[in-house]
């Protein structure tokens, strides 16, 4: 990997005069194989600058082939990768746009102290040594910085990859399995430093099978099964696709939501049970006709709208095909 360098991205003008910005990342219709195998299948989806992604599926799903065909390491079979507007392939070649990026299973040669590590990261990347200072001791590493990765234990390596991967606060950050063998905190504090990184116009996207952790930190989820896209979208517009129920539970039960006309058909065993489309109509009444304030409405969980689109829980990619 060579310096980044300055290129004159293809932004476009608009008939008003005012710049386009293409999205950050941009599959279209993208298909890779692998010898006979059918990795990705006509895959499309867009993210733009100040959005998270999470990349979710199955193991086996394609979801690291489609980290690889972002950073321009593979080339698609069939359709176009785009970063910034331009082929995810020739930005490999040429270095226009700085991608950060955190591999599964990161490794780097464990003869190397952390702070050799990032240094040489850093020198490819012109970054500034008060940065990989600063970022060693918020990741934590300041007392093990001189020693050898070999003495360094999973997590260690896994924060030392993640402050790899951000080093040059990137325009765009893919991140494979993050927070595998990091400790709930080191996880949180990951989180952190991503929401800081999109503040700034950083595209993200993390492929990860800890749904509870990514959860409140995704704009858009894109879900794999067997190469294909089965749903892209928020939470609340994946929830309203799934078959999934919104609940509304009370602290205290009043006869006003039993015996309201429209309510009841809702009502079953102390809750209020419904589909997305209704929620707003049943706020509305609750507040105004029944004149009750307190109550707790519960989304779907990711993770019970995952299964719920995948359609099976949990079974082996062997079994799905
Ligand atoms: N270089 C390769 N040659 C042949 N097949 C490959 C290659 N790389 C990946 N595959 C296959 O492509 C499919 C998708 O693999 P990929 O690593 O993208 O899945 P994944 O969703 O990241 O899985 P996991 O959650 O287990 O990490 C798998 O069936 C895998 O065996």
């Amino acid at each position: 990997m060579g310096q980044y360098t300055a290129v004159n991205l293809p932004f476009e003008h608009n008939n008003t005069g005012s710049v386009m910005v293409p999205p950050s990342i941009k599959l279209t219709d993208v298909s890779l194989q692998y010898n006979d195998f059918t990795a990705l299948n006509n895959v499309s989806f867009e993210v733009n600058a100040g959005q998270t992604m999470a990349l979710l599926g199955h193991n086996g799903a394609g979801k690291s082939s489609l980290i690889k065909v972002i950073l321009g390491l593979i080339s698609p079979t069939v359709g176009k990768a785009e970063v910034m507007g331009q082929s995810a392939y020739t930005n490999h070649q040429q270095n226009c746009v700085d991608i950060g990026y955190l591999p599964e299973d990161v490794s780097f040669y464990d003869k190397l102290s952390g702070r050799e590590v990032l240094s040489y990261f850093g020198a490819l990347k012109g970054v500034n040594q008060a940065r990989i200072e600063s970022l060693i001791e918020e990741f934590g590493l300041g007392y093990a910085q001189h020693r050898q990765l070999k003495t360094y234990s999973k997590g260690m390596k896994q924060r030392l990859g993640v402050a790899q991967a951000i080093l040059s606060e990137p325009k765009i950050l893919l991140l494979d399995e993050p927070t595998v063998g990091l400790d709930p905190q080191a996880s949180q504090f990951l989180y952190g430093k991503i929401n800081q990184l999109k503040q700034s116009g950083c595209a993200v996207v993390i492929s990860t099978h800890e749904l509870s952790l990514v959860e409140a930190h995704l704009d858009i989820a894109l879900i794999m099964a067997k190469g294909q896209r089965r749903a892209l979208g928020s939470c609340s517009e994946l929830s309203k696709a799934s078959a999934l129920k919104i609940t509304i539970g009370f602290s205290e039960l009043s006869e006003r939501v039993k015996t309201n006309a429209y309510l009841q058909q809702f009502y079953d065993q102390g809750l209020l049970q419904f589909s997305a489309m209704h929620k707003a109509d049943i706020i509305k009444h609750l507040v105004t006709q029944c004149q009750i304030f307190d109550f707790e409405i519960k989304q779907p969980r990711l993770e019970d709208i995952y299964h719920d689109l995948m359609g099976q829980s949990l079974r082996s990619p062997a079994e799905q095909s």
